[in-house]
């Protein structure tokens, strides 16, 4: 059997951007026989996205399953179905993710860009960028729903695919240089009174997989998270408009020479996501973040580097999402098997 593989937040619209479209390009391109299948927001962007595989890969095996990420009754259906019909998963990349209402402080911009820590700036956007969050139809915070919860429900709801095989599993999480630290608190995990919604769900989503796998790489299971770089794809055409950014290219081209996180494309930035999928997990760091990079020259390579995550705050954070799994349960019980 080749590998069977889910993989979510793959690009729809009919655009061919995005780091998931790209991601599962590469994966075929790596090994024709693998399983894809791919969860979307509806039927209709599934579809699209299947053709838009099929398009350059005409044999590849694609199946879809309807998820959205944000609601969780919708996880939990997901789940079900998977469960039907996968007698295990081999990798799940977490892929999806939102940033909405984005917004840059181009003054803070101006004055980082006379400072010594200008390439730190251009490539985390630490101190320049903020968003506005809300809540969503569960009642938690969209950002963090979406980019970890609604993830982690559906690793745990999917533990029995995952779990005790003869072969490892792994979930690849896709973080962020915008993760950090100072944006993320135990008490207010949801991030419901920052305006840094974004780099808290990615510092949430480093914790996650640090813990998970001191939970579960004794069952062969193993986690990773990835960094694509600086990526033109839908995220970030709403932070500026497509023909500013298409301006401001050479200059991204330049800041490649210095800033090797400037992947700038799809195909750039999943890197190492498919770096991980030839490795042997049991060799891997997970204290370690992997990020996708381009040299000034165009040549794709990985650079691991060391997180900045704090064990405690780990063990911590993951009682905080029992509970809260604990609490979504009881809510759709009749979702259950
Ligand atoms: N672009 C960049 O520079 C960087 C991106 N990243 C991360 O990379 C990942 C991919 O982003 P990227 O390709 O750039 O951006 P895109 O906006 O192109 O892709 C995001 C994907 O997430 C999916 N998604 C969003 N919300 C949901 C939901 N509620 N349920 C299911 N799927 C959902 C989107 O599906 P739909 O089409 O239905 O909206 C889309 O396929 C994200 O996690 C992002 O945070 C990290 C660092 C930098
Ligand atoms: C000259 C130039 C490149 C100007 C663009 C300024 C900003 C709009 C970008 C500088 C750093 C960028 C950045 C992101 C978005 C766009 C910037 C703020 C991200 C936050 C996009 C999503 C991520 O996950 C991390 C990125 C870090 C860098």
């Amino acid at each position: 059997m080749g590998k069977e593989l889910l993989q979510e937040g793959i690009l729809v619209r009919g655009q061919s951007c995005g780091v998931g479209l790209a991601l599962c390009r590469r994966l075929l391109e790596e090994d024709g026989r693998i399983h894809l299948c791919i969860a979307c927001r509806n039927e209709q962007k599934s579809e699209a996205t299947r053709d838009l595989i099929l398009a350059t890969h005409p044999a590849a095996q694609v199946s879809t399953v309807e998820m959205d990420l944000g609601n969780l009754a919708s996880v939990l259906r997901a789940a079900r179905e998977l469960r039907c019909r996968f007698q295990r998963l081999d990798f799940i990349y977490l892929n999806a993710g939102i940033m909405p209402n984005p917004h840059v402080n181009f003054k803070a911009l101006w004055h980082g860009l006379l400072t010594g820590r200008v390439l730190h700036m251009l490539t985390t956007a630490e101190g320049i960028m903020t968003q506005t969050d809300r809540l969503n139809g569960d009642g938690l915070q969209e950002v963090f729903a979406t980019n970890l919860f609604g993830h982690f429900m559906l690793v745990r709801q999917l533990q029995s695919l995952l779990c005790g095989n003869e072969k490892p599993s792994r979930l690849i999480w896709t973080s962020s240089s915008n993760a950090r630290e100072s944006a993320f608190s135990l008490s207010d995990y949801q991030h419901a009174k920052g305006q840094e919604s974004y780099s808290s769900s990615k510092y949430a989503t480093d914790l996650t997989s640090v813990v998970l796998n001191r939970k579960f790489n004794d069952q062969g299971l193993y986690s990773s998270v990835v960094c694509p770089g600086l990526v033109m794809s839908n995220m970030t055409y709403r932070i500026l408009p497509v023909f500013l950014w298409k301006l401001l290219m050479p200059i991204m081209w330049l800041i490649r020479f210095f800033a090797k996180t400037y992947t700038l494309t799809p195909y750039n930035g999943a890197e190492a996501h498919v770096w991980l999928f030839k490795q042997k997990p049991e060799y891997l760091d997970s204290l370690v973040k992997y990020h996708s990079c381009t040299s000034g020259l165009g040549r794709c390579y990985v650079e691991p580097r060391k997180m900045d995550v704090d064990e405690d705050t780990a063990e911590k954070f993951y009682q905080k999402l029992l509970e809260l799994e604990e609490q979504t349960l009881e809510k759709y019980h009749d979702l259950l098997d």
